[in-house]
């Protein structure tokens, strides 16, 4: 069924189900290669909110968590410009940081993020992120996990908004072109 966001028609994309199915997954992954260290889980602010709460339920290892908060999207469009708004909070020297994304499209905000932790001098710097938009993504930072591949098209839901609405719905919706 469609759905409407303000002014844009989404179809139906990710169902709720398969996001879980696939957090399942990389929970698990993510425990195998910690292989005994205690990793610190950072959620991005906002859209990793929800990501961030279902992963981290599935993980079964003992482990810390951050959040930090950045924006670069205006409506649809990524502005390019990057701005921190919240920032790191927890010490990380020679920690195992895993930063969790909702969706990584030009990699221009996990650019800031891997600048703003490495001054920190962590151990390693690991990413995941639930989406990646291969055809947007032209930076050379390796991504861990990644939940889902995705066509370089708008989504909605399950964290994501589009100018600031659409964040509540359950289950990930593509914009209709
Ligand atoms: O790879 P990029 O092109 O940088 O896009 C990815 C970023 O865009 C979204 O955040 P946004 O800036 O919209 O802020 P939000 O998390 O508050 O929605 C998303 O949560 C990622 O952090
Ligand atoms: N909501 C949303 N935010 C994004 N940030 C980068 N790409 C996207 C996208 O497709 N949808």
């Amino acid at each position: 069924m469609e759905i409407q966001v303000l002014d844009k028609t989404f179809v139906p994309f990710i169902s709720a189900e398969r996001i879980q199915n696939r957090l399942e997954e990389i929970a698990t992954q993510i425990e195998r290669d910690m292989q005994g260290d205690i990793p610190v889980f950072i959620g991005v602010l906002n859209g990793s909110f929800m990501v961030f709460s279902d992963l981290i339920k599935k993980y079964k290892g003992d482990c810390e968590m951050s959040f930090v908060k950045m924006a670069s999207y205006i409506g649809t469009q990524s502005s390019n410009q990057v701005n921190q708004l919240l920032g790191l909070d927890i010490d990380v020297t020679d920690r195992t940081v895993v930063i969790i994304e909702d969706i990584v499209d030009t990699g221009n905000t996990l650019v800031a993020l891997k600048k703003l932790f490495d001054q920190q001098r962590p151990k390693q710097v690991k990413i995941c992120t639930l989406c990646l938009k291969p055809e947007a993504y032209k930076k050379d930072i390796p991504l861990d996990y990644v939940a889902f591949e995705i066509e370089n098209k708008f989504i909605v839901g399950y964290g994501m908004d589009y100018d600031k609405f659409g964040r509540n719905i359950p289950e990930i919706y593509q914009i209709k072109e």
